[in-house]
């Protein structure tokens, strides 16, 4: 399919390649909609094998951005950038700095933070050039590193699906297996773990499974085997697709909910899962703690301002398997249309002239 094509398909605004030949950037932004506000979405940067597959992953990503900021409440579009290249080798000052104008040039329709390979240091590099950056240094007043507060989300989301499968939020004695323990499980462990939760954990990195294991007394299995475990929960917290025809006969969970992004590989395993009676929790809805926490900082950045408004994840769970139930449609289509409803209003809104607004009439009015 045509880029093009593509982008009519979903109804993207606007696409931006960004080169540096000094520094080695390659970047794309993409922009999906800006009914809600301008497009916040974190920068990704990855070693693609192709251009291709770095432009859809942009489009992709910058589409569920609409959706996670649509679902959260929050008065902000989608988007999101990708830099093509090796996280561990090839990043430099230059090639953030000249990123940064990049964003600046946008005028604000696009604002970064964090994704997979960059870090809060590389927003601080990005800062120095554009202030359309959030997830910067605490120093600068900034929320810094989102992970934290993503965790704490997708335990209040975790506890919301858990009320409807167990009947209690409770998750003391729950025995809940966790796939990945990076940055965000990581902190999902400990709030699991304090509340009563036995953990069972799986990742490549056997550095971060022996801290689970000596922190939080998880007992450690094989990548392979997490789906196969006798256990109550499953929390999704490394990759995408995972959802999909080989994982599902294993899973003896009764309820999914985790933080990684895009987890069914199909729609169409969202109704598989709905059908065998799991309560699934749709990931750009239990995953959103980092995107309100960043989207703070647009107000001056208030943590407890944050933190509450992250809780409400809780209630947008909820009010997601009250849709699920009242229309007779799993969980996904059930957040779907939910994010689909609110965007759609706001752009049937009627829009009323403003003697101070951006209408020419207006700015003639102020001349005078
Ligand atoms: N960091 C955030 O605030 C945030 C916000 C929303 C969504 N997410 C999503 O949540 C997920 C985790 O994010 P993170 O920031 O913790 O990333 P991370 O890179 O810190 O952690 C991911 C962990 O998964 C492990 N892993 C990779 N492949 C694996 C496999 N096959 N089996 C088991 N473990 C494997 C990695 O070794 C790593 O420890 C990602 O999908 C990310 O897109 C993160
Ligand atoms: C804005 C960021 C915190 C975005 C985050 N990487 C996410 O996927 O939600």
């Amino acid at each position: 399919m045509g880029i093009f094509e593509y982008m009519e398909k979903y109804d993207y605004e606007q696409l931006v390649f960004c080169q540096d030949q000094n520094s080695g950037l390659k970047a794309i932004i993409a922009i999906h909609d800006t009914t809600l506000g301008p497009a916040l979405g974190g920068t990704r940067m990855w070693t693609y094998d192709t251009e291709e597959e770095a432009i859809e992953d942009a489009l992709r990503l910058a589409r569920g951005m609409t959706y996670k900021a649509a679902g959260a409440g929050l008065n902000l579009g989608g988007g999101k950038a990708v830099i093509i290249g090796d996280p561990r080798k090839d990043k430099n000052e230059e090639m953030f700095r000249a990123f940064g104008r990049y964003i600046q040039g946008l005028n604000g329709r696009y604002i970064t933070a964090e994704d997979v390979g960059t870090t809060v240091a590389d927003m601080d590099t990005i800062h120095m050039e554009t202030d359309y950056v959030t997830g910067v240094s605490p120093a600068f007043g900034s929320s810094g590193n989102p992970s934290p507060v993503t965790a704490y989300g997708v335990y209040r989301g975790m506890k919301a699906a858990a009320k409807e499968a167990f009947g209690t939020d409770d998750l003391s004695g729950k025995i809940i297996a966790v796939q990945g323990v990076g940055n965000v499980a990581y902190n999902l462990c400990r709030h699991l773990h304090e509340e009563g939760a036995t953990l069972i954990v799986t990742d490549i990195n056997k550095d971060n499974v022996q801290c689970a294991v000596d922190e939080f007394g998880a007992k450690a299995v094989d990548p392979n085997d997490i789906y196969s475990q006798d256990c109550d929960i499953f929390a999704p917290c490394a990759l995408g697709a995972i959802i999909n025809d080989n994982t599902i006969p294993q899973l003896k969970a009764k309820v999914i909910a985790g933080a990684a992004n895009n987890q069914l590989r199909e729609e169409r395993h969202g109704d598989i899962i709905q059908e065998m009676g799991i309560v699934y929790a749709p990931d750009y809805i239990i995953n959103a703690g980092g995107l309100i926490n960043v989207a703070d900082e647009l107000q001056g950045y208030n943590r407890e301002r944050a933190i509450k408004k992250v809780e409400t994840i809780y209630d947008t769970i909820q009010k997601v398997i009250e849709i699920s139930k009242r229309d007779n449609i799993p969980t996904y289509k059930a957040a779907d249309r939910m994010c689909e409803e609110r965007i759609a209003s706001m752009q049937r809104s009627r829009s009323t002239f403003l003697q101070n607004g951006k209408h020419e009439l207006s700015r003639i009015h102020h001349k005078q």
